[in-house]
Formats: C-alpha cells, sequence, structure tokens
C-alpha cells in the first residue's frame, strides 16, 4: 500500500486490534469511518476472535459484520455496569493530547458515543493527520476572500464538510439550534453549515433520522465545558465531542511506525515525533 494515509490507518487498526481485542472477550463494540474498515480487515484474519459478539454503530458497521459473516449484536443487550462490553473500536476526526475526540465526520456521533460508552474500554485508531494537540487547530477554518471595498469579507464556503464539531440535531429544531449556537455560544453564522447530502437534494440523514450541523468553533480551550453548554440545546441529540473517553489512541504515522497515545502517559513516541523511551511518562 503506497498511499501513507490508507497505510497509516491499517497499521493503527492492525496494532489496536492485536493489542486491544483478546480472545477471551465476549462482545466489541465496532465504529464506523473508513479506519474501521481496517479493524474488520485484521478481526477476519484472526479466527480466534470470531466467536465475538459485535455491536454496530451505524448502518455502515452492522453491513461490515453481517458481510464478515461475524457474530451481530445489538447495543440493547449492553447495559453499562451490568453486561458491559469489553471494548469498543473507532475512528476519529481529530484526537488531542489528552484524548479528547473530534468524532462525527461520517455522522454516526450518537451511536457511536452509546457504544463507546457501553464498554469497559474505548480505543481510538486513526491516521497522522487526525493527531493535534488542541481540538478544533487541525483542519484550516474557512478561507474568507477580502474584497477591496469596505463591504464586509465575502466567506467562500466550504466544498463540503466545515471539519467543525459535527452536531446532531432533531430536523425541525435545525434553525433554532443554530440560533442558539450564535446566541449562546458565539459561534460565528458563516462557520456554521447544514451538512448537505452530496448525490441527493436536501441535508444528510443520520442513521437516526436527524440532521447534522457543522460547527466551527476554532480552538476549543475546554472540550467538556463546550460538550456541555452544546447538549443543553433544545433540540441537539448528540455532540461529536468525545471527552475523557479514550484509555488510547493508535496512529499510523507517515513513516510506517505507530504512534500510541495512553491515558496518563505518552506511549513510544512523543508528540513532535522524537523517540522517547517505551516506559510511560505522566501526561502534564
Ligand atoms: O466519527 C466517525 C463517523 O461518524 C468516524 O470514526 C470518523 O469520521 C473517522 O473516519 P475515518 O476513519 O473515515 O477517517
Amino acid at each position: 500500500m503506497t498511499d501513507p494515509v490508507e497505510s497509516g490507518k491499517r497499521i493503527a487498526a492492525h496494532q489496536a486490534v492485536d493489542e486491544y481485542i483478546l480472545p477471551h472477550h465476549k462482545a466489541v463494540g465496532i465504529g464506523s469511518g473508513s479506519t474501521v474498515v481496517y479493524a474488520l480487515e485484521r478481526i477476519l484474519q484472526k479466527p480466534e476472535l470470531h466467536h465475538i459478539v459485535f455491536i454496530p454503530t451505524s448502518f455502515q458497521s452492522k453491513i461490515l459484520i453481517i458481510d464478515g459473516g461475524l457474530k451481530l449484536g445489538s447495543i440493547e443487550q449492553c447495559v453499562p455496569g451490568y453486561t458491559d462490553l469489553d471494548v469498543t473500536i473507532d475512528g476519529a476526526d481529530e484526537v488531542d493530547a489528552k484524548l479528547n475526540a473530534i468524532k462525527g465526520g461520517g455522522a454516526c456521533q450518537f451511536q457511536e458515543k452509546l457504544v463507546a460508552e457501553a464498554a469497559k474500554k474505548f480505543v481510538i485508531i486513526a491516521d497522522y493527520r487526525k493527531k493535534s494537540e488542541k481540538l478544533g487547530t487541525q483542519f484550516p477554518s474557512l478561507k474568507i476572500k477580502r474584497r477591496r471595498s469596505t463591504r464586509p469579507p465575502r466567506i467562500i464556503p466550504p466544498p463540503q464538510w466545515l471539519r467543525g464539531v459535527p452536531i446532531e440535531v432533531i430536523p425541525m429544531s435545525y434553525k433554532a439550534v443554530q440560533q442558539a449556537l450564535q446566541i449562546r455560544i458565539s459561534a460565528k453564522p458563516e462557520t456554521m453549515a447544514l451538512r448537505m447530502a452530496k448525490m441527493k437534494a436536501g441535508p444528510v440523514v443520520t442513521d437516526n433520522g436527524c440532521f447534522v450541523i457543522d460547527a466551527h468553533f476554532g480552538p476549543i480551550a475546554d472540550p467538556k465545558s463546550l460538550l456541555r453548554d452544546i447538549k443543553l440545546i433544545t433540540g441537539v441529540v448528540e455532540v461529536g465531542l468525545f471527552c475523557g473517553m479514550a484509555e488510547v489512541a493508535f496512529f499510523g504515522m507517515e513513516d510506517g511506525n505507530v504512534s500510541v497515545l495512553r491515558i496518563g502517559c505518552w506511549g513510544a513516541q512523543q508528540w513532535d515525533g522524537d523517540i522517547v523511551k517505551i516506559t510511560c511518562q505522566p501526561n502534564s
């Protein structure tokens, strides 16, 4: 595989499966997106994992489980603290140094959070592009084209996904939620967008029949309090901010190594790419 992004996704997914999905496990949550496909690929290569019941987080992951001939379960069978999932493995759009993540690039954040919360361990797999010091800084914000006159700047709309925080909303509430985001969280109207479908006239409709607003807040100083503030808005079903949930993140790097960030310690590779001791060091 020559594409460094795709090979990054694969090596991260394979290493995570090898370390975190074990033969004694009974139930495992399967996330959504393109990186998760490589996790399924690895699981299929290991017959000792095929007795496990897999819990999907979306239509996509349900089909991956079924097409792989694996055992399909349902989240209703898993009650956190009673019949926990052993582990949930999932991709992410951006992950900070404290393992907070932005998710929902595939509009699956509600089911992904439900399944991640039901698991004893939540494991993130991603390629090197997803590593970020602070959420909201990894992707460029909208380009603003200034006119020569004194008129206000013209905002160039993004070609597709705004790459902010994905917010799943009840369809009839989307205008009210956008308004509340402006008033209560000072989101700018030009950095919020209702996510539109590509091969359909109209908005993306999630697996739960909802819409998604992508809202860019710039660098996010306190992801947990932003999450709390957005969730308090009537009409919001779920927010693609996963705070304090992941135990570990595997990043497939351009050089073919996997950088592992574990809760409470830096892994084998430091943030700036320098190799450090494999022994863990406390996070600041
Ligand atoms: O949150 C997600 C879907 O809602 C995905 O996990 C996230 O968008 C990462 O996707 P990919 O693995 O394709 O980069």
